[in-house]
């Protein structure tokens, strides 16, 4: 559905995205996770038409998206992370303002507007003025008018920054609910936990670099790494040493002070399944524990500045 190929921005001499490539395929939710500064908000403000490229291109439905720039904008929709509100607008006024400016008619907005209020949950504050509304529905509703013209891609900056947890919820149900409808959705955060329960795929974005992408069991387990084991034997202790040592996916093995191993393995949940199973065949084993790292650990890992320069 997109593809992103080799994006450069340059501010000045300052290099905001430095030759990014991913894809996102038609129905997927796409997560672009990565610190503050890494990105994202440029990456997505060029993907909306919004913001000139540097260098490099995307492609849309198989076409440049800066061929038709028309084009583009009837299949794209864009959620910024801060959006204005008018005071003296009621709801349904809002969405018939920006339905009309997203190139709508008049009576299209109309016959959209009671399903789009109702998708985001809002049919009931249709006349009130959106000055008054909570941030999450004013959030919301940003989301109903970024859907008014019904684009088959949206594009969300941050669209969760800033509500609570029960407005968090809403939001995930309500991407859900397009993902259902067949839309595909491109969304940032700087926290990998929403996304990575939201998302199909991720790109972790660092330093205008994109160093992993794709569906998002396979860019965790990359990224996941060694798991620590915590194995406890009951007898013949030194042969059970060797025995592990001598397994491919064990890259080290050590006992502490309690008595057990504590062994560096590399594998999938499934090997280590496996390794219990064959150790229980062969060892008295009274315990086994598997101690991953959770997944804002990885983060923290992947996104260390020094580790993407030079
Ligand atoms: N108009 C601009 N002129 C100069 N530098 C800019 C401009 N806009 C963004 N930048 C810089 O480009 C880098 C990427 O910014 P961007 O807003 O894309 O990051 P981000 O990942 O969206 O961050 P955040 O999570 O804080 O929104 C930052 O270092 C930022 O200071």
């Amino acid at each position: 559905m997109i593809k992103v190929k080799n994006l450069v921005k340059k501010y000045g001499n300052f290099t905001a995205v430095n030759d990014i490539s991913f894809e996102v395929n038609k129905g997927s939710i796409f997560g672009l996770i990565g610190p503050n500064g890494a990105g994202k908000t440029t990456t997505m403000r060029i993907m909306s038409t919004l913001l000139t490229k540097t260098d490099g291109d995307i492609e849309i439905g198989g076409q440049s998206l800066f061929s038709d720039i028309k084009r583009s904008r009837r299949m794209l929709g864009y959620m910024p992370d801060f959006f204005g509100v008018y005071d003296d607008l009621k709801v349904y006024e809002y969405l018939e303002f920006y339905g009309e400016a997203s190139g709508c008619t008049l009576a299209d907005v109309r016959k959209m507007s009671p399903d789009l209020l109702e998708l985001v949950g809002l049919n009931h504050k249709r006349d009130d003025y959106v000055n008054n509304l909570s941030r999450g529905m004013k959030q919301r509703l940003c989301l109903a008018r970024t859907l008014i013209h019904q684009p088959d891609v949206l594009i969300l900056d941050e669209p969760a920054s800033g509500l609570d947890p029960r407005a968090r919820v809403e939001l995930r149900n309500i991407l859900r609910e397009l993902r259902k409808m067949g839309k595909t959705v491109i969304i940032s955060s700087h926290i990998l936990l929403e996304l990575s329960e939201l998302c199909t795929d991720i790109g972790i974005i660092v330093n205008g670099q994109m160093p992993i992408w794709g569906p998002i069991d396979q860019v965790l387990s990359r990224v996941q790494g060694d798991v620590l084991l915590d194995i406890k034997v009951l007898e013949n202790i030194d042969e059970a040493k060797v025995w592990l040592l001598e397994q491919s996916s064990i890259r080290d093995v050590n006992i502490n002070n309690l008595g057990s191993f504590e062994v560096l393995f590399s594998g999938s949940d499934h090997e280590i399944g496996q390794l219990l199973r064959e150790m229980s065949n062969r060892f008295l084993v009274t315990g086994f524990n598997p101690k991953k790292q959770n997944l804002e650990e990885i983060f923290m890992q992947l996104t260390e500045v020094e580790k993407y320069e030079g």
